[in-house]
């Protein structure tokens, strides 16, 4: 079976406060591209295996968010072992969620894999355990996300007519460290409502990424890429998630 885990980018991120857990509750509006993508192959076999090649996944192959997620079914379920092969295309510590893609693939293929007839409910309840990115890889739409990031209310957004490019400044940014940096705040508007209303052409006067803030001042490259989308005629142009990669939303030229 192959599977094509894919990025998605942040359209706004307000952090809105530190948790007694240690995490922070975040409104962002999750969006999914399907032209940046990884390969995601998994195969019944003898014994449990996992292989990468592509961009190089840095720590050990047994923290990889594949097998953390072969893991946790395999706590509820008698699946039998698996090769897992992963192409990996889309850049790391760049806040595309690219780690959290695999896994939730990894997970909706070995539901399908083994014929485990789990929901979507109880798929993102599995993935919500994987780490906050994870849950919205399940139903691959647009969302407004709030809480960890890791619940959704569903949101009529469309930028097919648009192109979104996207640049990797090839800078790693650690997400527990990138939170760290952060003071969090009570947005004065809520992002939902905003793009609800205001035409992307507006995008640019209120919509931002909190990361940005403090982010930018420590990598000037990375807001020069995004003035150099808008130098390009971007309509929106942002960090994503807690970075680096940086997004330009442009019009289709025929
Ligand atoms: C920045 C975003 O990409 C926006 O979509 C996500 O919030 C990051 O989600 P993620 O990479 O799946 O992060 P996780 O693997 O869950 O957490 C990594 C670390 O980031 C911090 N973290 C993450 C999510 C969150 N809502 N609050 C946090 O403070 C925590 O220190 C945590 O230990
Ligand atoms: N399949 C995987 N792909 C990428 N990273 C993985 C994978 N499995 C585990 N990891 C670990 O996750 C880390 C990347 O997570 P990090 O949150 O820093 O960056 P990210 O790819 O931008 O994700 P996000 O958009 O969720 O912030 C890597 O350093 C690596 O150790």
């Amino acid at each position: 079976m192959v599977l094509f885990p894919n990025a998605k980018i942040n359209i706004g991120l307000n952090v809105t406060e530190k948790r007694n857990d240690g995490f922070h509750n975040i409104e962002s509006i999750f969006y999914p591209v399907f032209e940046l993508y990884d390969v995601l192959e998994i195969v019944k076999c003898e014994e449990l295996k996992f292989t990468s090649t592509g961009i190089e996944i840095p720590g050990s192959k047994k923290d990889n968010l594949c097998l953390k997620a072969y893991q946790l079914l395999k706590q509820d379920f008698n699946i039998s072992p698996v090769h897992i092969y992963l192409l990996k295309v889309i850049p790391i510590g760049a806040g595309l969620g690219g780690g959290s893609a695999d896994a939730a693939f990894t997970l909706k293929g070995l539901n399908d894999l083994f014929d485990l007839k789990l929901t979507d409910e109880q798929l993102i309840s599995y993935a919500q355990k994987l780490g906050s990115d994870c849950a919205f890889f399940i139903k691959n739409k647009p969302v407004f996300a709030f809480n960890k990031g890791d619940e959704f209310k569903d949101i009529e957004l469309d930028l097919l007519t648009f192109e979104i490019k996207i640049e990797y400044p090839n800078i790693h940014i650690g997400t527990a460290e990138a939170y760290a940096g952060i003071h969090p705040k009570e947005p004065v508007k809520n992002i939902k409502s905003l793009i609800a209303v205001a035409p992307i052409e507006n995008w640019k006067e209120t919509i931002k990424n909190d990361f940005e803030e403090s982010i930018f001042p420590n990598h000037p490259e990375i807001k020069e890429l995004k003035e150099k989308m808008y130098k390009n005629g971007a309509v929106y142009a942002s960090m994503t998630g807690s970075g680096s990669a940086v997004y330009g939303v442009f019009e289709r030229s025929e």
